[in-house]
């Protein structure tokens, strides 16, 4: 039988095509027509690869157009890559290479500025370009040692806080979100398009999601104007008639320091709640700080997220701020001939620019380390320590570092 990878025909073939993606995230049995369909609803099968077997689907790869917020607050097109499978009948014959070469390929040709991806497993992206970019963290918070005294509770700014239904929450959600990924240190942040709220709200789900209506909360600001928002679920369990309830955050996002110290105190602050997780959140979030024990906060979860493929440089490199003056010769090296040679960079806090050059090098790299520092959570001097950078100059990682390290560190809030 002829192994053939190709875009799919139409939409009558994603059935197949999901079920060969649950088979890949080890969920067994076919997947109904209209789940397919509400799935694929957003789904361009221009952009959406099978291997095929015969009539079988054995392989699947996915791509379609984000937004990524770079430091400063500039949106950049991304090329994100999503729903990744290999049967397991099919592995290590090199599918997801093939898959992997034509998307990039393609993206590269669109003009998209990197590729992005939250990788399942560490070892399998480094190979075709990507580095990790961002890192998350998630907390979960034994509230009764917080120290936290729910009478001082409430927003701290003459605003208040409501209970939101979903209607309420997919209204309000999307603006708010819209501003908050504008801001200037939220690099890593990616736009949320409508299939994520639908599936925030449960409007489509995959086999085998274990959906749970949330619960929602609006903070607004003393002159009413909608400043963030949280969304929860509670998983219930009582002990000899004891609470030991845990809500878990599914998404909180605060356009200003006071509302997101008011959207956690609530969540900390609910009777009967006596566990809160944080769900997945920057490294540097303020929530064990806000606690007058931080320590009740224990670190569950800390691990790279968002990954990030250089396509076009000197794009990338201009379209970030830096918050000094600098310059810098970057060699980067690129197996697949995608984004690699000389540039010169020259920044400034006013803006920079990226062009290639024939000067000899400060640094020399692989361009998955320009993925890994391009967002500014990573230190060249670290990397040079592995081995990963080369210093052609001496002392220019720091000077790398000072051109990109940023005050907060990057964040991607959501699973794609
Ligand atoms: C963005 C996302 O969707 S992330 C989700 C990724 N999907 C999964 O993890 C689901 C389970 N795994 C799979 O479906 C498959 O194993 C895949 C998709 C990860 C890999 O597909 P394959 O077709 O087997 O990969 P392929 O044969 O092209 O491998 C290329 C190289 O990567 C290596 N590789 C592939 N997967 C892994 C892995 N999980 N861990 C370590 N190395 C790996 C291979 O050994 C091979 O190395 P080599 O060139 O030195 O021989």
């Amino acid at each position: 039988m002829t192994l053939e990878i190709r875009t799919l025909a139409s939409r009558d073939e994603l059935p197949e095509w999901y079920r060969a993606v649950a088979v890949g995230f080890l969920r067994a049995g076919a997947v109904p027509k209209e789940e397919a369909a509400a799935l694929g609803q957003n789904v361009d099968p221009d952009r959406t690869q099978g291997a095929f077997d015969g009539g079988r689907c054995v392989g699947t790869f996915r791509t379609f157009p984000q937004e990524l917020t770079v430091p400063g607050g500039t949106a950049l097109p991304s090329c994100a890559v999503t729903n990744v499978t290999v049967s397991p009948t099919h592995r290590r014959r090199g599918l997801l290479t093939r898959m992997m070469g034509s998307a990039l390929d393609a993206a590269k040709e669109r003009g998209d500025a990197f590729a992005s991806l939250i990788s399942a497993e560490y070892p399998i992206y480094g190979r075709y370009g990507f580095g990790p970019a961002s890192w998350t963290s998630e907390w979960e918070v034994d509230v009764p040692r917080t120290g936290l005294d729910p009478r001082h509770s409430g927003p701290d700014d003459g605003g208040r806080l409501d209970l939101a239904d979903d209607e309420e929450f997919r209204r309000l959600g999307p603006a708010l979100q819209d501003r908050f990924r504008a801001q200037e240190h939220r690099q890593g942040v990616i736009d949320r398009p409508e299939r994520w709220w639908r599936r925030h709200t449960g409007q489509i789900r995959f086999s085998g999601d274990d959906f749970t209506p949330p619960f929602h909360a609006v903070h607004r600001d003393a002159q009413g104007e909608p400043q963030g928002f949280v969304s929860w679920t509670v998983r219930e369990r009582w002990d000899n008639k004891l609470p030991h309830n845990t809500a878990e955050v599914q998404c909180l996002t605060a356009l200003t320091p006071a509302a997101e110290r008011a959207l956690w105190l609530f969540v900390l602050s609910i009777d009967w709640i006596t566990r809160v997780r944080s769900g997945y959140r920057a490294p540097d979030d303020v929530l064990p700080l806000l606690l007058p024990d931080p320590r009740a906060a224990r670190l569950d979860t800390h691990a790279d997220f968002l990954w990030l493929r250089p396509l076009d440089v000197p794009r990338m490199l201009e379209s970030r701020s830096y918050p000094v003056e600098g310059r810098l010769v970057l060699e980067l090296h690129d197996a697949a001939g995608l984004a690699g040679g000389r540039y010169r960079l020259e920044a400034g806090r006013d803006g920079a620019t990226c062009k290639t050059t024939d000067e000899s090098p400060d640094l020399a790299l692989d361009i998955a380390e320009l993925g890994t520092l391009y967002l500014g959570d990573e230190s060249a001097v670290r990397l040079a320590v592995l081995g990963r950078v080369e210093e052609c100059r001496e002392g220019a990682a720091l000077s790398a570092d000072t051109l990109f390290r940023t005050p907060r560190r990057a964040w991607c809030p959501d699973i794609f």
